[in-house]
């Protein structure tokens, strides 16, 4: 299982580069679930990415904008994509109007990665028709982080169905919502392709700086090994 860590500056960046994560993240978590970062400050990170060799994949998230701001969401990816990211993250609430979102992302020309947002649980019938539009990959977060984890808000079965669901699509599956150390089991069990952390990289909550030992740590757990410092987290 790979590692998605979310970071926000390209200090930041580097650290979460050369720190094991596997996929570079951009957003600022203190402004929400997605919380987009300017694209001037995108830019910046791709290309001190770049410059510094990671090769590692590059996702940007366009903020948390509401299913009916269809205009503003395709403007917003077509910001975004144009920063030269290798993914574009949309957030896909559960709402009526996300299939008609679904399309316009699918028609839009990037490489976008929707995440459903799953606090009321996740609509399979939304993750079906997403896996009918060939996306690069489908992700579940959650949008309040203080409620707990994804695992409060869905349950194992239905994560396992959107993991198989996507796989099925031959696209790649990933995990997020305040997921913790205590989670290693339950997404191992689930095998996503992989798990995306902000929240579990931080020494306070998640819009405080990320720290370079937690995210070791979670990449060695992740990775199957045991780590005893993070057995209590
Ligand atoms: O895309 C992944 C998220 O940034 C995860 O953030 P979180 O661990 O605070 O839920």
């Amino acid at each position: 299982m790979k590692l998605l860590v979310s970071v926000r500056s390209v200090e930041e960046a580097l650290l979460a580069a050369d720190g094991g994560a596997d996929f570079i993240d951009l957003k600022e978590p203190g402004a929400g679930a997605l919380g987009g970062l300017p694209v001037a400050t995108i830019r910046e990170i791709v290309a001190a990415l770049r410059r510094h060799r990671s090769g590692l994949a590059v996702s940007a998230t366009i903020g948390d904008v509401p299913m009916h701001e269809t205009r503003r969401i395709a403007d917003c990816v077509d910001a975004v994509g144009a920063c030269g990211v290798d993914y574009v993250k949309v957030g896909i609430e559960r709402d009526p109007q996300a299939p008609r979102v679904l399309d316009a992302l699918a028609a839009s020309g990037w490489p976008i990665v929707p995440v459903f947002i799953a606090d009321q649980g996740l609509d399979m019938a939304h993750v079906a028709y997403a896996c009918t539009l060939r996306f690069p990959g489908a992700m579940v977060d959650t949008f309040d982080k203080r409620a707990g984890s994804l695992f409060d808000a869905v349950s194992m079965e239905v994560l396992g169905a959107f993991v198989d669901t996507v796989h099925g699509a031959g696209s790649m599956a990933g995990l997020a919502g305040a997921l913790r150390a205590v989670h290693a089991p339950l997404l191992h069990a689930l095998d996503p392709d992989f798990a995306g952390f902000r929240t579990a990289v931080c020494v306070g909550d998640r819009s405080t700086a990320l720290d370079p030992q937690r995210l070791r740590d979670l990449g060695m757990l992740m990775r199957g090994h045991s780590v005893p410092a993070l057995l209590h987290e």
